[in-house]
């Protein structure tokens, strides 16, 4: 399961992004922001889940709602399982998010906040208002942006392991997830009734290549010093390139 750190707009974000790091994974193809069919793809089973999960944990007669600038933010890191986490986030009934990549602060800043204010759900008073674009960790522009917006926004990274955050209620637990072995992944089912789990689509759960053992090594070694920084930055230890 993917890990999670969590930091607040006010902590710079500036050692994460090297000045070569700049919007550099901006022109690889974003699966979950392009149009075609894994745009429809998501749109589809963004529905599903808005009418078969989510809304069935929301009582419609509650008070009037209004839409909200995000309160936490998933930033990162691409491919790191950023859809997952928000889609299982968005199971608990404090939670409301966006489905698509607003990609306000590195692509459409321009627009203005009331543009992303407007991309927002609706939400009551006491639910965290999210979104989700991997490709913020990796422009350089985002963290000053997202301060200014509010420095006490919640800001997620994907990273190896899961923790508590956001003080949420325990109302999310084993009973909304089935474990897939075809995918690899645990998909979404609802505890109620006997429905077929719910599986992100074909753009998750890719097969992999194998790669050269050589080349494995290359990675570990250059990544090594940036582990370091990073892991001292944290205050915690991955231990990634120590596995074998
Ligand atoms: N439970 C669950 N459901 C769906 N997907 C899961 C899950 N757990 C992990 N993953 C893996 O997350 C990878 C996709 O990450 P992202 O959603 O962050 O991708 S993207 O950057 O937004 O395109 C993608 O990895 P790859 O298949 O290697 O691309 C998914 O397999």
């Amino acid at each position: 399961m993917p890990s999670l750190m969590v930091s607040t707009a006010s902590n710079s974000l500036d050692p994460l992004f090297g000045a070569s790091s700049r919007d550099v994974l901006n022109n690889e193809s974003d699966l979950d922001s392009r149009g075609g069919e894994d745009w429809d793809e998501i749109r589809s089973e963004q529905r599903t889940l808005d009418n078969n999960v989510v809304s069935s944990l929301f009582n419609e007669s509650g008070p009037v709602e209004s839409k909200k600038l995000p309160q936490a933010i998933i930033i990162g890191v691409k491919k790191g399982g950023t859809r997952a986490l928000l889609e299982f986030l968005r199971v608990h009934p404090d939670i409301r998010a966006v489905g698509a990549e607003p990609h306000f602060f590195d692509r459409n800043y321009d627009k203005g906040l009331e543009w992303y204010r407007d991309r927002m759900p609706e939400t009551q008073e006491g639910q965290i208002t999210m979104e989700k674009t991997p490709s913020y960790y990796v422009t350089k522009d985002v963290p000053a942006r997202i301060h200014t917006m509010s420095p006490d926004t919640r800001l997620i990274v994907v990273m190896t392991r899961v923790q508590d955050f956001l003080g949420l209620r325990r109302v999310v637990g084993h009973k909304h997830f089935h474990f897939n072995p075809a995918k690899g992944f645990p998909c979404l089912k609802r505890p109620e009734g006997n429905s077929k789990p719910h599986c992100l689509g074909k753009t998750k759960g890719r097969i992999h290549p194998n790669i050269d053992p050589e080349v494995v090594q290359k990675l570990r070694d250059f990544y090594q010093p940036f582990n370091r920084r990073f892991y001292q930055m944290t205050g915690h230890d991955f231990g990634w390139g120590s596995w074998s």
